[in-house]
């Protein structure tokens, strides 16, 4: 194998990635390009499409270099969300183009460039010391931005059932808030979603005793789940939110009170819970403020019921000392600067990598993710690539 065939260099492979149109769940030749770069490092390449009801077919990645122990999964995601208004861009959001030592891109940071910057450690490492002794895998969704139904989770189930051990994974998400050595994500807060309806009666505006207005219900629903903070956070993990995303009546007239309110919401929950315990408190919440709106008054039992999103994610976090210790030196030597352990921001495909082995999580700058004009410094993809390649040296010593 000749140090040309290899990857190494970040900048070509992210260009590669970006240039294919990978909408979830669109591939638009991720993969392919993708395989194209892991097969002369000499991985073994399986591509997989899962299907199931109502929700698009997806494919998949999973490609494996050595069989021995230690085992290192690098895990990701080559789908991107949609560019929106393509004209607001400074380029095309699918041409890779450089301006001023950044490379412009729907994905370059969430988190394509995590995956090209891996290439590029795995290239190097493998340029200078040949294969590593033990493995290294990439478990690769196109599923991640959308439902995440034909992703990850499957693919973890589908590499388990033929045998595949984990000592630890990499998730390549972008982590770090404002400059490379910021953060490490250690563990992710659990999301749990759901939506009220509150059920009145119709009728004319100026006869309110002749109806039942389910705004005043929804209104008070809406106040009993976010007056009381449900905690103030613990050791690890930021205080349990819970953000309103949506209230509707669909009521265009001005003199007609509707016959129904809905409140949809979403909590993003610490270790102090679990969905079933959110769900709990919540009912008793809205119960309590059911009773409040009745006692002293004439009206009716207020009628409302809530709906769970299928699929809590649950929060999780990695208590592994060494795999966490190799990340934050590699980051350390690379940087200079010592990173944050936090389990702030979104839920990710850790959630359901952390049944399998332990998981940190750690890429590139996510400030411009999902934006218009997202994009990387060149510098931050190699400075990501160097800190790669760290661990690898310490994780292979
Ligand atoms: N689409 C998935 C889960 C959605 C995951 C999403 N994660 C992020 O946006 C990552 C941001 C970060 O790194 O902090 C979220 O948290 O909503 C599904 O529906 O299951
Ligand atoms: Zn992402
Ligand atoms: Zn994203």
């Amino acid at each position: 194998m000749t140090k040309e065939t290899l990857a190494t260099d970040p900048v070509a492979n992210l260009s590669a990635l970006v240039r294919c149109a990978s909408v979830t769940p669109a591939d638009g030749g991720a993969l392919g390009a993708l395989e194209a770069m892991l097969v002369p490092l000499g991985f073994s390449v399986e591509r997989v499409t899962f299907s199931d009801d109502d929700t698009a077919d997806v494919e998949n990645l999973y490609a494996r270099l050595g069989s021995a122990e230690p085992h290192l999964m690098f895990a990701g995601h080559t789908d991107v969300v949609p560019p929106g208004d393509v004209a607001a861009w400074s380029k095309p959001p699918f041409e890779a183009a450089i301006v001023d030592d950044m490379m412009i891109g729907r994905g370059t940071v969430d988190m394509k460039g995590g995956i090209a910057a891996f290439v590029a450690a795995c290239a190097s490492y493998i340029a200078e010391n040949g294969p590593p002794k033990g493995s290294i895998s990439f478990l690769i969704t196109g599923d991640e931005e959308g439902p995440s139904i034909n992703g990850t989770e499957k693919l973890l189930k589908h590499a388990d059932a033929k045998g595949e051990v984990w000592q630890g994974a990499i998730v390549g998400e972008p982590t770090n808030p404002e400059a490379m050595g910021d953060m490490i994500k250690i563990g992710r807060r659990g999301s749990l979603s759901g939506i009220i309806t509150v059920h009145g009666v119709q009728g004319h505006v100026a006869y309110p005793h002749l109806a039942d207005n389910p705004i005043r219900a929804i209104v008070a629903f809406c106040n009993a789940l976010l007056d009381t903070p449900f905690d103030h956070g613990t050791d690890t993990f930021p205080a349990t939110n819970l953000e309103i995303t949506s209230i509707d009546v669909g009521n265009p007239s001005v003199n007609v009170i509707p016959s129904k309110a809905t409140a949809a919401f979403n909590v993003r929950f610490n270790d102090r819970w679990d969905a079933e315990s959110l769900q709990m408190d919540i009912h008793n919440r809205l119960d309590q403020a059911a009773e409040r709106l009745r006692s002293g008054t004439e009206r009716p039992p207020v009628d409302f019921d809530i709906t769970w999103k299928e699929r809590p994610s649950p929060s999780f976090l990695t208590r592994d000392e060494t795999l966490i210790a190799a990340m934050q030196q590699a980051v350390e030597s690379v940087t200079g600067r010592t990173p944050k352990l936090s389990t702030t921001g979104g839920t990710s495909d850790a959630r359901f990598i952390k049944d399998y082995c332990p998981v940190v999580e750690f890429g590139l700058v996510g400030q411009t993710m999902h934006m218009v004009d997202e994009r990387v410094a060149l510098s931050d993809l190699r400075t990501l690539t160097q800190i790669y390649r760290q661990f690898l040296d310490r994780w292979f010593a």
